[in-house]
């Protein structure tokens, strides 16, 4: 089984998680070489920067999408997150309105843009005191998506039981 979709609740991957065992199964929000090479870089990253650098992720998708985040920022947050160590429960900030207060050292803030028929854009800003990062990447059409699946579908079948990431497959 390949599994795309994203905007799963506890519940539901808690189901997925449970089943998964049973038979070869590949799971990922974003079936694309771009963003699982990205995936590591930010890791890579955030490695060398630890919390010097503050940590916000941006993503940008079509007004036809249902679920915001996407599945791709909330698994770059999870990255960066278990990177630095922190818990994204606990650090993770969904957009910001009000007197929400100074921003602090350890969260990680996570927002989305809507609009058209932009096919995915994802950044990830490490900001620093005097300097920034920023590492883009941007879907130019949903091609790179479907060949990342149709792979993950060829390989799944002579794949072992278990749940799998997509950088088995990719990588
Ligand atoms: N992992 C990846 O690389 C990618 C993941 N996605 C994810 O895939 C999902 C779908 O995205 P789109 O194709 O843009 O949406 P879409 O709205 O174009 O298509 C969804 C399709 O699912 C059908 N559907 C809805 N509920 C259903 C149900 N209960 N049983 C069977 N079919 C049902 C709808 O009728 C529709 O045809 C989203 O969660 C999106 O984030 C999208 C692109 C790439
Ligand atoms: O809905 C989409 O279009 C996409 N959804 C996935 C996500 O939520 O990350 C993958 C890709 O960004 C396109």
């Amino acid at each position: 089984m390949v599994i795309a979709t994203t905007g799963y609740d506890e519940e539901e991957l808690a189901q997925v998680h449970a089943l998964a065992p049973q038979i070869p199964c590949v799971m990922a929000s974003n079936m694309s070489v771009g963003i699982n090479v990205m995936l590591q870089a930010i890791q890579l990253v955030a490695n060398v920067l630890g919390d010097d650098y503050d940590v916000e992720v941006i993503e940008a998708h079509h007004n036809q999408k249902v679920d915001s985040p996407s599945g791709t920022a909330l698994r770059m947050a999870e990255v960066l997150a278990q990177t630095l160590d922190r818990n994204l429960s606990e650090v993770g900030v969904y957009g910001r309105h009000g007197i929400v207060g100074k921003r602090t050292k350890k969260e990680i803030g996570i927002h989305a843009i809507r609009g058209g028929d932009l096919a995915g854009d994802h950044t990830v800003l490490f900001v620093g005191t005097g300097d920034r990062l920023e590492i883009t990447h941007r879907g130019q059409n949903r091609e790179p998506l479907a060949r990342g699946a149709i792979r993950a579908a060829r390989w799944v079948m002579g794949a072992p039981k278990g749940l799998h990431d997509i950088a088995e497959v990719l990588f």
